[in-house]
């Protein structure tokens, strides 16, 4: 009991002795510690706010020893303030030593703190750093661009080799009949008009055999471009067979698909006619229209029996399907 009545024994000379109580003197020392109290009292609370409001930060519990340490700070000030009127000498004491435990303390962490501080990147290592990234973010994003455009490229040329003739750049048989079967789609729900012209080369076998198979090659190749030549954009053309070709025509009434027929089948009649490299070649065609009970099979049959009355009735001739 005596020991903590001792401590707040307030009965040693007080410091106004020290300075004569001098109004000058007193007004410096009393007017810097009131100020240094006070800034000492705000920086710990700043710090704190920091702490909490930043989770991320790294070596919180430094700031806050430091945070400690600084209130400590203050209180000695504190202390030195009162002890100007009153002696409280072991109180100042206490709180002097207890300063300098915790400033001790943290002085010896910051010193352990200190080679992994400043094996930190500094802020002009990290900006280069985030430079870097950016341009090998924008470079990776260009790569992707040629890529996807590379991709593009490809996929557009394995669809064409996918739904093409190699020999004559027409659509192949898979394709002409996919386009059929969307066709018959079209023309069940809409009741319009639709017209398929089945078209193959007069004694073909002839000119291979005479000619080689390199100019019957040619003569494929020609026939195709005059047929090609003879349709309108919205009429289809493939190749089904070896000289076979199919040409779809949408909006088309038997009439009129007829009529179209002969112009084609007259253009490479006058061709052959005067061709001198004997790589001309007359066509017979078949040509019916799509009728309601028609499925992709007997529409395609009609055409197909209609070539070959066209064939047996003599050859380079249009014939029409006897069903319309
Ligand atoms: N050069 C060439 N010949 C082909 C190709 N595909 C099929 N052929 C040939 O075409 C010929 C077709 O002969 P056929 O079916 O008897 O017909 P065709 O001689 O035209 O007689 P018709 O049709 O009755 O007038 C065969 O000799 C096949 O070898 C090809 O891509 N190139």
């Amino acid at each position: 009991m005596d020991f903590i009545k001792e401590i707040f024994n307030g009965n040693f000379m007080p410091h106004g002795h020290c300075l004569l109580w001098r109004g000058d003197l007193l007004f410096l020392h009393v007017g810097g510690d009131l100020l240094t109290f006070t800034a000492y009292m705000l920086i710990p609370i700043a710090l704190v706010k920091l702490v909490k409001s930043r989770d991320d930060f790294r070596f919180n519990w430094l700031f806050l020893m430091f945070a400690g340490f600084i209130f400590f700070c203050g209180a000695t000030h504190l202390v030195g303030l009162i002890n100007i009127w009153n002696g409280y000498y072991y109180i100042e004491g206490i709180v002097k030593f207890l300063t300098g435990i915790i400033s001790m303390v943290t002085a010896v962490m910051l010193w352990h703190l200190l080679p992994e501080a400043i094996s930190f990147p500094s802020r002009r290592q990290l900006q280069q750093k985030i430079t870097e990234l950016q341009q090998a973010e924008k470079q990776l994003a260009e790569s992707n661009q040629r890529l996807e455009a590379e991709v593009k490229k490809r996929t557009a040329q394995l669809e064409k080799i996918a739904t093409t003739d190699e020999l004559t750049g027409l659509y192949n048989r898979r394709e002409i009949m996919r386009i059929l079967d969307v066709e018959i789609s079209r023309v069940s729900r809409q009741q319009t008009a639709l017209s398929i012209m089945m078209l193959d080369l007069d004694h073909f076998k002839a000119i291979n055999d005479q000619y080689g198979h390199q100019t019957g090659d040619v003569t494929l190749q020609n026939a195709a471009a005059s047929i090609s030549q003879g349709i309108r954009k919205t009429d289809a053309i493939g190749r089904i067979g070896g000289e076979e070709f199919l040409i779809i025509m949408p909006d088309t009434t038997i009439e009129s698909a007829y009529d179209h027929a002969d112009r084609i089948r007259q253009t490479l009649a006058v061709q052959k006619a005067a061709d001198t490299a004997e790589q001309g070649c007359t066509v017979s065609i078949g040509v019916a229209q799509f009728l309601q009970d028609d499925t992709l099979q007997s529409f395609i049959q009609r055409a197909d029996e209609t070539l070959y009355r066209a064939k047996a009735e003599g050859r380079n001739r249009v014939c029409r399907s006897l069903s319309e």
